[in-house]
């Protein structure tokens, strides 16, 4: 997957697509709410094993009833990449299952 810096109307077009990301300087970020704090540290489990699997990995922290993500790409210098939008679709498909919004 090419690891090319993303433009910023292209950071745009893709961040329409996802609502709640944003991007803060030059990192992807999103945060979520949870019912509770064990099904905050639940969603922490699946989206380190979705960035083993992805190979890509964000800066995640858990919170009283919250899941935070930071994430760019690092080989590209730090940039916003097609990897970072990948992940941050992965953690999308699977978030609403742990009742996170
Ligand atoms: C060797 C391995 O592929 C790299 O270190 C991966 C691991 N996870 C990564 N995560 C992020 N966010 N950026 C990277 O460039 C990156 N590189």
């Amino acid at each position: 997957m090419a690891v090319e810096p993303l433009s910023q109307k292209e950071i745009e077009d893709r961040l329409a697509e996802l609502p709640g990301w944003s991007l803060d300087g030059d990192r992807l970020t999103r945060s979520y709410r949870l019912g509770s704090h064990f099904a905050a540290a639940a969603l922490v489990v699946h989206i380190a094993g979705i960035q083993d699997e992805l190979d890509h990995h964000s800066d995640l922290s858990l919170g009283y009833h919250t899941v935070s993500l930071s994430v760019n790409t690092h080989s590209a210098g730090g940039a916003v990449t097609e990897k970072d939008f990948s992940l941050a679709r992965r953690v999308e498909d699977i978030a609403p299952g742990h009742g996170a919004h």
